[in-house]
């Protein structure tokens, strides 16, 4: 089980706090002034993926500090507690074993004494034979022609992940072309469906419960507008599959249970695309991709799992957050992929970190006294650069980031890829060397400005710099190593979790604005005037029910 340590009592906070007073009066540039050899000693190479953390306001001392806060909160125990199955997400009484899902045939994971593994290579043989059976379009829809394309309807986990992988690993694609539903706006159903046959068109019902309102109500449109060209309740089993823990919410929205794939609930939602969740993955990109992908991931479960905390990625970057988060009051942290491909790469993991760490009650059950789970945003480079990095650079915010970046393309053209890339090693080296008054004015003088323009204008032009950044540069965004930044992302989130006592695998607190929405339903299904609510919520129902 996980301790329950408040880590602001540990020997190694009250060391960090006189770290981070040290390091308050110096810089990244003059920690990098002072050694030759800080790149290496703060970097690490790992399958293709070359992780720089050396711009960031670290010193030797700060960073035992770090490490030691990670022992004293218990990390190795929990570590260990995680991927055995011990029951860590004590709230649901739930294992949390999506590494299990990735981990090698031959492995063992007992959950409740079964062996869980045999039954997660069963679902995937179901995966590998059901995707090639439509890519080679052997599959056949209700008129005998094959599948072209495949709408997966979910939300939040049964979306965003397979949503991110797809885009993220375009190059790969196969014949099908693979469609998002998610909100429950009719428009995104509406207009997903004005791009498909249903003679040719797959559904993939994606929810884990299979009680979720805005996918319940996406799939049953979905079942009218086929219905209304099939005119046939036997043809749904040839276009609806299932990919959820619930066979009898399954069986009662109508799709065959042999249609359906199975995961558990030791599988939370955000943490899905590698079961069955995943099946719209392997029939955009096949399923030898997808296993890829897995093997990707399975590395750096061995990493994390094995590795010393002073060479272990995930630790290094969930501690590298703590420091910024607790002890320089970071509210954010930017994820800034130069990838175009991977423009959901940041949407997706704010799910992941903030539904995961976006907790006050600590694993006691009390109030914390201290900040947990920053907000996780960004954007691809460069458009990212033309909308927000102004306030990373000068804003009064700490904004510490991610930089992503592959070496090799997969769309050489021109010299595109060696601009994107000078821009990527340009914004880091800016954000931390910002740009000196003196430089200013030096500037200045040469374009010709006068000493009272210069006093005036030199202000405005200073980058006060010492901003941290972690760098990725990536050999290529190939499966394997999109696999591995996954569960580097995920590993991270765990190891904050674990530091900050809070639970990470439950999110109550997407429950409330659910409840509250069933109630409000029945309101907006008659003419009458309301007034259940506060005044201002009463008056928002009236009036939309006088315009609609
Ligand atoms: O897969 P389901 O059960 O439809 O749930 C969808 C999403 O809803 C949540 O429970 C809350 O947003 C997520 O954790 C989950 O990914």
């Amino acid at each position: 089980m996980l301790s329950t340590i408040n880590f602001t009592s540990t020997t190694a906070y009250k060391a960090l706090i006189s770290d981070q007073s040290r390091l308050a009066s110096t810089t990244i540039a003059q920690l990098f002034a002072g050694d030759s050899n800080r790149q290496a000693t703060y970097s690490q190479t790992f399958n293709g993926i070359f992780f720089d953390y050396s711009k960031n306001l670290i010193d030797e001392k700060s960073f035992q500090s770090l490490l030691q806060l990670a022992k004293e909160c218990g990390l190795e125990e929990a570590i260990k507690a995680q991927f055995s199955g011990d029951k860590i997400n004590q709230t649901e009484g739930r294992s949390v074993l999506h590494t299990a899902l990735r981990a090698k045939s031959s492995a063992s994971v007992l959950v409740d004494g079964e062996n869980i593994i045999p039954k997660i290579q069963a679902v995937k043989a179901q995966m590998k034979e059901f995707s090639e059976k439509v890519i080679s379009g052997a599959w056949k829809g209700f008129t005998g022609k094959e599948i072209t394309d495949v709408v997966n309807i979910g939300i939040g986990g049964s979306d965003l992940g397979p949503v991110m992988v797809t885009e993220a690993l375009k190059p790969y694609k196969t014949r099908l072309n693979v469609h998002f539903v998610s909100n429950v706006d009719g428009t995104h159903i509406a207009e997903t469906l004005k791009k498909v046959n249903p003679e040719t068109t797959l559904f993939l019902i994606a929810s884990k419960t299979f009680t979720t309102q805005e996918t319940m109500a996406n799939a049953f449109s979905a079942r009218d507008w086929f219905l209304e060209a099939a005119k046939d309740n036997a043809a749904v089993a040839k276009h609806f599959v299932a990919l959820s823990t619930n066979t009898k919410a399954v069986a009662e929205f109508g799709i065959d249970t042999a249609n359906m794939f199975v995961f558990w609930d030791w599988v939370g939602g955000r943490y899905s695309l590698w079961s069955a969740i995943g099946l719209s993955i392997c029939l955009s990109v096949g399923y030898a991709h997808f296993e890829a992908l897995l093997a990707g991931a399975e590395a750096m479960d061995s990493h994390f799992a094995s590795a010393s905390f002073e060479t272990n990625i995930p630790v290094i970057l969930g501690l590298l957050g703590i420091w910024y988060v607790n002890f320089f009051n970071a509210p954010t942290h930017a994820i800034l992929p130069y990838d175009q491909y991977m423009h959901r790469f940041a949407a997706y993991f704010q799910q992941g970190d903030m539904e995961s760490n976006g907790k006050t009650i600590d694993r006691t059950g009390k109030r914390v006294n201290y900040a947990t789970g920053p907000v996780i945003w960004g954007e691809p480079g460069t458009n990212g650069q033309h909308a927000f990095y102004q306030l990373i650079h000068q804003g009064t915010q700490l904004i510490p980031a991610d930089f992503i970046a592959p070496a090799v393309t997969h769309n050489k053209i021109g010299n595109h890829h060696t601009l994107l890339m000078s821009n990527f090693f340009a914004q880091t080296e800016a954000l931390m060397n910002g740009k000196s008054k003196e430089v200013v004015v030096t500037e200045l003088q040469k374009a010709g400005l006068s000493e009272a323009e210069i006093e005036k204008l030199a202000p405005f032009k200073v980058f006060e710099g010492n901003k941290p950044t972690n760098s990725f540069l990536v050999k290529q965004i190939d499966p394997a190593t999109l696999g591995s930044l996954i569960a580097m992302y995920e590993h991270k989130i765990f190891v904050q979790g674990v530091i900050w006592n809070i639970f990470s695998y439950d999110q109550w607190g997407v429950e409330l604005g659910k409840q509250l929405a069933n109630s409000i339903l029945p309101e907006l299904e008659n003419e009458e005037k309301i007034n259940s609510h506060d005044s201002s919520t009463n008056g928002l129902i009236n009036q939309f029910k006088a315009w609609r």
